[in-house]
């Protein structure tokens, strides 16, 4: 069996929705997946100024515990999802990362599968920076990248061949069943390398 951990943060749910896209893609494969969500950093202040976030919080963190360095460890592979942030990763999840430098010590990520999904408000908001920005962090950890490519016919009509995205506006729009079907293809893909590295 091939563990699979997807690591997100998510505020208004679209990274969530295309963390349990990636999740049904690794599943059909075979996979076993912990879905975690990763929690807030910013004030409840903060929180509470746009309507929506605080309550869609508390669902997602009555949902999926937080993640640990030991789903890490379980994990033969990792997505990491997470909304993008001034064209960058948010700092919830970077927050999370920086707190495996114990396993970075011990070699104990080395090898393993990753791979990175985001999402924007705007169509050219930073996408594929975001995605590439977390590249650099799997790289020290050990990782062996592995992105969507346009290995998938899914490929041509939504993401990138970096990972898969959704620009879902201000007012965030449910994501489409083109940006789902690209975040499945990459739980399939990431779930067929892990396996066959695993041999
Ligand atoms: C502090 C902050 C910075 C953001 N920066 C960007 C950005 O650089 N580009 C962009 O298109 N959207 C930006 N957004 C919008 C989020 O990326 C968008 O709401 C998110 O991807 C939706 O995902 P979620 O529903 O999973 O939270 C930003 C939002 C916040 C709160």
């Amino acid at each position: 069996m091939t563990n699979v951990l997807i690591a997100f943060y998510s505020r208004s749910g679209t990274i969530e929705s295309l963390a349990a896209a990636a999740a049904e893609g690794a599943r059909s494969e075979g996979a076993e997946v912990r879905l975690r969500r990763v929690r807030e950093l910013v004030s409840d202040e903060v929180m509470t100024r746009v309507p929506g976030w605080h309550e869609t919080a508390q669902r997602m963190n009555a949902a999926y515990e937080a993640p640990s360095a030991e789903d890490a460890v379980w994990a033969d592979a990792v997505i990491l999802g997470t909304p993008t942030r001034f064209g960058c990763v948010s700092s919830e999840l970077k927050s999370w990362i920086d707190s495996l430098g114990g396993l970075w010590a011990a070699g104990k990520l080395v090898g393993k599968v990753g791979s990175v999904l985001s999402s924007t408000a705007s169509l050219h908001g930073g996408n594929e920076a975001t995605i590439l920005s977390l590249w650099p962090p799997l790289a020290h950890l050990g990782f062996i990248i592995v992105p969507t490519g346009y290995a998938d016919p899914a490929m041509t009509k939504a993401g990138t061949p970096y990972g898969a995205t959704a620009a879902v506006g201000q007012s965030p729009r449910p994501i489409t069943e083109d940006e789902r079907a690209a975040a499945r293809w990459q739980g399939c893909r990431v779930t067929r390398v892990a396996t066959a590295l695993r041999g």
